[in-house]
């Protein structure tokens, strides 16, 4: 994406810090005059920027007796916590809940990607195992109930509409009292945009909002406007009371960086960004973990939580326990993989790893793996009880019948029970060095080298390429090896937050 560039630029000129032997002020001011030109280049409002220009110079006192490790550090620190507070809003916006019922009305102008975002905002929601309905009150644009339609049909999601009622009140009204009536989790009200901001816009909206009073109303709007998003954003603040904003198509406008601020600027905070057409490019928006990975920092915090949440906490021990006796089963595998789709994009999975670029998996690379996880467990789908606990050893018979049974191939089969007897391998050796000894691991992690070729005969040589090549992996090594494993492992063992940096 666009703002992959930004990231770039703004790391590199933090990484010149480290070629520098002496960091003096010219130094600094050369990396900031880097750092301040990517900004502004991105659309960033010039006022923020200097605020951060001044504020890092004001935290770094180049003068000082501090070892340039240090002032590195320092300069790196405060420009990634100026960044933070840029994006950053003091609002905190509406906490869902699980099993009550939430209502969330969606507003923004047209085109902006309002709809395509109820529709990605229910399918985040979806995966996560919630119970979510979708409600079109758009009655302005022809055409907006058959999209609602098209896109809740493709995430298979319950839809209320009407092709002949032209009230946009009463239909949100109908529609969340159906949804209600039904207990759903999560309401989605779709409403109409108009191409401007004008009154007939605003009165619709204020007159659905007081019809279903939501518990949440969020803006959507089209990140391509860069920070004249200020003024619009304000402009929907001062009419329904919008409680946070999405940004959308992030994934193509140079002006990225621009909106994020300006919206952020407004106080209004964001919660989700668009970053393609698809329905899970989609991203949960938290300024810190968002420049973390911008600038390739990894957001560890954030990867413990997305797979604590994936993992159900009852299954956490069973699983630990396993993998520490070297035993992982075809049903292990199974469930693995359903671990891996809940858990959403692999590439944002990967973008939370130090070390590892956003931009790296490509999304062909990413669908072709998704797709290929999805026909194995079509696969094992197929396969019985013993077959999945490895009671009952696969045969070729055994093969031929789960190949018929799933619509796929003899060779496809056997593929995948090599790809298990792989993964078998992997965490047999990962139980040899079994996990309560932290320092096994720790040395294990501190030799890059080793760990490397440990994992090159493990995984499949496809699957590196798709995780960026040896040299990504390598990089990523030597980034995790910095951390301390030891505890890392434990709290993903006993399943606790980490929350010390
Ligand atoms: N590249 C990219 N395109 C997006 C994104 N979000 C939405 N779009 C596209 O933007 C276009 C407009 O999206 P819609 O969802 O139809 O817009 P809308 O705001 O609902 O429009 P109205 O219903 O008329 O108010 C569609 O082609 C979407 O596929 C995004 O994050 N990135």
């Amino acid at each position: 994406m666009v703002l992959g560039e930004l990231g770039t630029r703004i790391s590199n000129a933090l990484r010149k810090l480290q070629n520098a032997t002496i960091i003096d002020e010219e130094v600094l001011k050369e990396c900031l005059g880097e750092v301040t030109k990517a900004l502004l280049q991105s659309d960033v409002n010039v006022n923020y920027v200097k605020r951060l220009r001044d504020q890092v110079l004001l935290q770094v006192n180049v003068e000082s007796d501090a070892a340039g490790t240090n002032k590195r550090k320092l300069i790196q620190r405060a420009v990634v916590g100026e960044l933070q507070s840029m994006l950053e809003s003091e609002k905190k916006p509406y906490q869902m809940k699980k099993g009550k019922i939430n209502v969330v009305m969606f507003v923004g102008l047209q085109g902006s990607g309002k709809t395509t975002t109820c529709a990605k905002y229910a399918y985040n929601y979806l995966r996560k195992g919630w119970r979510v309905g979708l409600v079109c009150a758009d009655t302005f644009r022809a055409g907006a109930f058959d999209q609602l339609k098209q896109n809740a049909t493709r995430i298979k999601v319950p839809f209320y509409g009407s092709y002949t009622e032209t009230d946009p009140v009463k239909i949100a009204q109908e529609g969340v009292e159906y949804f209600r009536s039904q207990n759903y989790d999560l309401i989605i009200v779709d409403t109409s945009g108009r191409h401007r901001q004008e009154a007939a816009l605003f009165e619709e909206m204020e007159q659905v909002e007081a019809a279903i009073n939501p518990d949440e109303v969020i803006f959507v709007m089209d990140s391509s406007i860069g920070q004249s998003c200020y003024d619009q954003a304000l402009a929907f603040k001062k009419s329904v009371k919008v409680g946070s904003v999405i940004v959308t198509k992030l994934d193509g406008h140079a002006k990225g960086g621009g909106a994020l601020s300006a919206v952020a600027a407004t106080e209004s905070p964001i919660i989700f960004i668009g970053t393609g057409e698809q329905f899970d490019d989609f991203e949960q928006f938290e300024a810190k973990s968002f420049i973390r990975r911008l600038l390739g920092l990894g957001d560890i915090d954030r990867l413990f939580s997305v797979v604590q949440e994936a993992i159900p906490k009852e299954k956490q021990p069973e699983l630990m326990n396993k993998i520490s006796q070297g035993k992982f089963s075809l049903r292990d595998m199974y469930e693995q993989f359903q671990t891996v789709l809940k858990m959403g994009s692999i590439s944002q999975l990967m973008s939370m790893i130090p070390g590892m670029n956003s931009g790296l998996l490509e999304k062909g690379n990413e669908k072709e793996g998704i797709a290929r996880i999805k026909r194995f467990m079509c696969m094992m789908d197929s396969m019985t009880d013993d077959e999945l606990d490895g009671k009952s050893s696969m045969v070729p018979s055994r093969i031929t019948r789960v190949a018929r049974g799933s619509g796929t191939s003899v060779r496809e089969v056997t593929l995948l029970l090599e790809e298990h007897k792989r993964f078998a391998k992997m965490v047999g050796k990962m139980g040899k060095m079994s996990l309560g000894k932290a320092n096994d691991m720790q040395n294990f992690m501190r030799n890059p080298q080793q760990m490397m070729r440990k994992v090159q005969s493990a995984i499949d040589p496809k699957m590196m390429k798709q995780l960026g090549g040896t040299q990504n992996m390598m990089q990523m090594m030597k980034e995790m090896s910095k951390m301390d494993m030891s505890e890392m492992m434990s709290q993903l063992g006993r399943g606790k937050k980490k929350t010390k940096r």
